[in-house]
């Protein structure tokens, strides 16, 4: 403690007296899931570099961020081993060992190529044509003697949008992954989200609180689920036949040079992963482009004209193709990708050596973070209405230019696998909700955002009223 408060390099840089003690100005914070608000504060209060832990540094000036994510490439944190299902085994999002990460990369890379991607739109559609179908069930419903609904004052049926684009992100994972939808939009009652939460949860409790293993036990429901349907799959496989999705491409997947696959235990690992870092980031960004341009209805006017005159044959005709070049759609995602990172607490790294940061010497072993909410939020880069919802920006500006500031999918050698298959899902969601529905606001929501491990609105709530477009 005397080394980390009067000794350390670290000792000179800003930041509450307490931090450079312990991390329990943190600990405390996590179970809001706003460790990331007072970060801002922070950096408000103390600058660009801040002490939050004896090992702890936050960095938000945009070219250290692009040392620590790019030019330097840091690994990521040694104890990030806590959150995987057996320590000893990486997963491509968990490596920290560079050469691991490498080749896993590589033999996971063909099922999250542009043109891989662009083959799975026909099951995409399919997920999304069932939540059309669910809202337009509800919708019609107009008698005030269904009880389990709700009406606004014109008399439309409130639903829950927030969670029905949550269920549906979870269905086109498990419908492209997987190789079958879980239904949750149909139904909403599927163990799964739930059991994967429990067993995210349990893993972060054994890593954080040593003392509690013996009561946290490991339900072995998740991994019976996915081991079935790889069962499933390698008997389809036995009878000559396949299917065009993410898990054929991972159960198929060889080495260039060793020619080796993935184990079954690695299999089912990477499986999983997939599901915990594709689905909540995606649905998170849909809902916050709904929440925004609801905020902003000359915004959402701009947004349907453009979708209406690329698509004169209404909805049935949306495709990817014809989405992906659509200027003023593509500015309103950028745009809330930029106010909205999934990151939103930045994204850590450690030093793997002594190096110079922003001015500073930092020591090896010391976890670094890339406050990239900030960069994204900086009125240097971005202007005086950097915190205002402007997709206009992406428009006017040179987008290019405009990209290079923006971190949300991360940077350098750990960028974001998923990108394009998150692009193209938000893209298409978000179209075809506009042009089959009207939305109207509800007043008075508690939309405030928490975020544990992926954000999501607290309340986990978003009602609106809803009435098909004519
Ligand atoms: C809007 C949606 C998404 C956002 C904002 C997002 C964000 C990110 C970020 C910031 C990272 C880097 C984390 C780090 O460097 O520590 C990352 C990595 C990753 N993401 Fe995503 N993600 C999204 C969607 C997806 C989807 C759809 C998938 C898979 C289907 C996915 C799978 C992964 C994986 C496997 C990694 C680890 C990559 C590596 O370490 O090389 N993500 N994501």
């Amino acid at each position: 403690m005397v080394y980390n408060a009067y000794i350390s390099p670290l000792r000179v840089i800003p930041g509450p007296k307490l931090c450079s003690l312990s991390e329990f100005s943190i600990m405390i914070r996590r179970p809001e899931g706003r460790v990331f608000e007072w970060f801002y504060q922070l950096h408000h209060k103390y600058g660009s570099v801040v002490r939050v832990g004896p090992k702890f540094i936050l960095f938000s000036s945009k070219e250290a961020v692009r040392q620590i994510l790019v030019i330097n490439d840091l690994p990521k944190i040694d104890s990030i081993a806590g959150i995987r299902a057996d320590p000893e085994i990486a997963t491509l999002f968990s490596a920290t060992d560079r050469i691991f990460h490498k080749q896993r990369k590589r033999l996971l890379s063909p099922a999250f190529s542009i043109k891989y991607i662009a083959s799975l739109e026909p099951l995409m559609q399919s997920c999304i044509n069932v939540l059309v179908d669910r809202i337009k069930t509800i919708s019609s419903i107009t008698s005030k003697s269904d009880l389990a609904l709700k009406f606004n004052e014109n008399g439309l049926p409130i639903v829950n949008i927030h969670q029905l684009i949550q269920a549906t992100s979870l269905d086109i994972i498990g419908e492209t992954a997987f190789g079958e939808s879980f239904n949750l939009v149909e139904k909403g009652d599927h163990p799964l989200p739930g059991k994967v939460f429990q067993e995210l949860k349990r893993r972060v409790l054994y890593h954080t609180f040593p003392y509690m293993r013996p009561f946290l036990k490991k339900d072995s429901w998740t991994d019976e689920f996915i081991q079935k349907i790889i069962k499933e799959r390698r008997n389809l496989n036995a009878q000559g036949k396949t299917r065009e999705d993410i898990l054929q491409i991972i159960l198929d997947t060889r080495d260039e040079v060793t020619n080796e696959g993935l184990n079954e235990f690695e299999i089912q690992d990477q499986i999983m992963e997939f599901l915990i870092a594709g689905s909540d980031t995606s649905s998170f960004s849909i809902n916050m482009a709904l929440i925004m341009l609801l905020h902003h209805p000359e915004k959402l006017r701009k947004l349907i004209n453009e979708l209406s005159s690329a698509f004169p044959n209404g909805p049935q005709s949306l495709n990817h193709e014809n989405l992906k070049d659509l200027k003023y759609l593509n500015a309103v995602i950028n745009e809330i990708l930029r106010r909205f990172p999934a990151a939103m607490g930045g994204i850590l790294r450690q030093t793997n050596s002594g190096m110079m940061i922003d001015g500073y010497f930092v020591p090896k072993d010391t976890i670094v973070s890339a406050s990239i909410y900030q960069v994204q939020h900086s009125k240097e880069i971005w202007g005086v209405d950097a915190d205002e919802f402007v997709p206009e920006r992406w428009i006017d500006g040179d987008s290019v230019k405009l990209k290079r500031n923006i971190f949300t999918f991360g940077a350098g050698s750990r960028l974001c696998i998923g990108n394009n298959f998150a692009m193209m899902e938000i893209r298409l969601v978000l179209a075809s909700l506009l042009l089959n529905f009207e939305f109207e606001m509800v007043e008075k929501q508690d939309l405030q955002i928490v975020q544990f491990i992926t954000p999501s609105l607290r309340s986990k709530k978003f009602d609106v009223g809803i009435r098909v477009r004519n």
